[in-house]
């Protein structure tokens, strides 16, 4: 995939400055890292080091400083030649592991390569990262099991190696593993530099001795500032050289943190030092400067790129690939939720007892309000399930949409729209299958009436799901996303003029956003709109029904209607429900889109 581009040899970065809250996070930090090279990148927690990876990777904004690499200035098409290994691993959890790289592959390999071609480069992969064993498992998550942690971590590797990176990006890779796996892992790394000629960036908690010695570079952090960078294996002889003595025998790695805690006198002379290294050596490097423009001015990090270059290489695959593979990977991972039996019991024993309870319904004057009741009923069951669906579907992939997103996996227009064609059976088939059910057992059996209405009510559910979808996003959290819901759907059932027919006039104009007043409207409208005779009672005199009173034995069904204060007619209703439709999906994806842009990785 490289192939055209020339071999990266260099990246540094020098002043970095980053401010979060007022707060400076990482204060004069410079480094410098050539191809082959595994550098490490170490200090207490809350040193800064996940925050400096997210610099260089160009997740997160500074306020000061300059990432280069071969002396020019990180861009998007430089991005694009680093992958970023987060540390959590953030893995699809019902896929196996052959599955995910399958997908990877599909939608990150440029299609111009066969598919031949990407199964070898997944095969390559799995036997570099010794991963034969698992190909076949599930990835697994709290609550299944799955992969173990270091299969896991080495899982999360490979998908960012497909690509076949320059530069790779590491943060806590043994984190959660036991020291001969964390070894392993680290083999594995120091090998992806020397032998493959990368340069490998990771920032590592606590290194044993033996994964210290693997180190080429070492970048030693202390509240946001450079106390070492330098040649790993001269570490303890600068530390040596300002009174910081390692005992023989002792972890050097344990005997650095240690020694950095804090900032007595000795730390202060390092970082002074680490200061004037950073004078006497970086400023004359001759790449570093080479094509370097200096700090942009807000500090930010430039993306020098032609808009030929963004609009040819922005991704490497197709909306239609993208799309295919998307919605392949979100019906496995949400099979067990789009197909599940208990849905599928609960939409028919449900329609059963409904249409049992308003077994061939005549018509007659007293059963008109009863035939209303279950149209309203079924409208109200369509808003509850698909919106409840809806939103428990959003977070379930959140934090991989973020990760994937922010590593640029696909387009955003892709996942949505895999995401709705994925969750399209639930908002179509049960209500329809549910509907006729019902209908057909209540004698509401016109032709011409029933296939208009299960249209409504399948665009109803549609409507339904996208609300569903954009409460999810907007919340992104469930209970919220519950409890919003169902304040909403309450306050939309009490404005459709079914239980308070009489709205005092200042609240008026909350009946136009109750959607579900429209659909119920065009439900009656269809059912009633027509001039089969209703049977009135005998009762001419006590007739509840204004239109029997005038002691005729029936009246056209179009009488309800008339008398159903619906002020809006039926093409009406049609238009704005499909409006709404059409409009809260885009609002969805307008928020999914600008609201949780990712900025950084943690
Ligand atoms: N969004 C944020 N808002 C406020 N403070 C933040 C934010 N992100 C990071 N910080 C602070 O920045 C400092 C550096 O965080 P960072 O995650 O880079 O440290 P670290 O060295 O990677 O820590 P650890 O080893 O525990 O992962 C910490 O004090 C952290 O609390």
């Amino acid at each position: 995939m490289q192939d055209t581009h020339l071999p990266v040899k260099n990246l540094v970065f020098k002043d970095i400055v980053v401010e979060i809250k007022k707060k400076t996070i990482l204060q004069n930090v410079w480094g410098r890292i050539t191809s082959g090279e595994l550098m490490a990148v170490v200090g207490p927690s809350g040193s800064g080091k996940t925050t400096l990876l997210n610099v260089i990777s160009g997740r997160q904004h500074i306020k000061q400083g300059s990432i280069t690499v071969n002396g020019q200035k990180l861009n998007k098409a430089l991005s694009r030649r680093m992958s970023y290994v987060l540390q959590q691993d953030i893995l699809p959890s019902k896929l196996t592991l052959r599955e995910v790289l399958h997908f990877t592959a599909m939608i990150k390999l440029p299609e111009k390569m066969t598919d031949f071609q990407k199964k070898k480069r997944v095969d390559q992969i799995v036997s570099q990262m010794e991963l034969e064993k698992c190909l076949d498992t599930v990835i697994g998550s709290s609550w299944m099991r799955g992969l173990s942690g270091g299969e896991k971590k080495r899982a999360n590797i490979s998908c960012e190696l497909l690509t076949n990176p320059d530069i790779i990006i590491v943060d806590e890779p043994t984190s959660g593993l036991d020291s001969s796996l964390a070894y392993k892992l680290m083999l594995n790394l120091q090998s992806l530099a020397r032998n493959h000629n990368k340069i490998v960036l990771a920032t590592i908690h606590q290194p044993s001795s033996q994964i210290f010695h693997m180190f080429s570079k070492l970048l030693v952090l202390s509240n946001g500032k450079i106390v070492y960078h330098g040649d790993a294996k001269n570490t303890l002889d600068v530390f040596s050289e300002h009174g910081l003595y390692c005992a023989e025998h002792y972890n050097p790695a344990d005997f650095i943190l240690d020694s950095v805690q804090g900032h007595s006198q000795k730390v202060m002379k390092l970082i002074e030092y680490a200061q004037e290294a950073n004078q006497n050596s970086l400023y004359s490097d001759s790449i570093a400067t080479e094509n370097d423009e200096g700090p942009s001015p807000n500090g930010e990090v430039t993306l020098l790129i032609s808009t030929q270059e963004e609009d040819t290489e922005k991704w490497p695959t197709s909306f239609w690939t993208q799309f295919r593979w998307l919605a392949w990977r979100n019906f496995k991972q949400s099979k067990t939720r789009i197909v599940s039996k208990f849905e599928i019991f609960r939409t028919i024993s449900l329609g059963i007892a409904i249409g049992l309870l308003y077994f061939q319904t005549e018509r007659t004057e007293d059963r008109i309000r009863d035939v209303k009741g279950l149209l309203f009923f079924l409208v109200v069951q369509w808003s509850f399930q698909p919106l409840v669906e809806a939103i428990l579907a959003v977070p379930e992939d959140k934090d991989l949409l973020l990760k994937e997103r922010a590593a640029g996996y696909y387009r955003l227009s892709a996942y949505y729209m895999a995401k709705m064609f994925v969750e399209a059976p639930l908002a179509i088939v049960l209500p329809m299958v549910s509907f006729l059910l019902v209908c057909l057992l209540a004698g509401l059996d016109n032709p011409g009436v029933l296939s208009l209405s299960v249209i409504i009510i399948v665009l109803h559910a549609i409507l339904s799901q996208g609300l569903g979808l954009l409460f999810g996003v907007v919340f992104l959290d469930i209970q919220w996303g519950l409890t919003f819901s169902t304040v909403f759907i309450l306050v939309s059932m009490l404005f459709v003029g079914f239980y308070a027919e009489k709205i005092p006039p200042w609240l008026q104009w909350l009946k136009n956003l109750s959607f579900i007043a429209y659909s119920y409207n065009i439900l009656v409208m269809l059912e009633f709109g027509n001039d089969i005779p209703i049977k009135c009672l005998n009762l001419t005199t006590a007739s509840s029904f204004g239109p029997c009173k005038n002691a005729v034995d029936t009246v056209p069904s179009y009488t309800v209607v008339e008398t159903a204060n619906i002020d809006i007619p039926l093409y009406g209703n049609i238009i704005l429900l499909i409006s709404l439709l059409v409009i809260i999906r885009f609002i969805g994806y307008l928020i999914l889109r600008f609201k949780h842009r990712p900025v950084t990785a943690k």
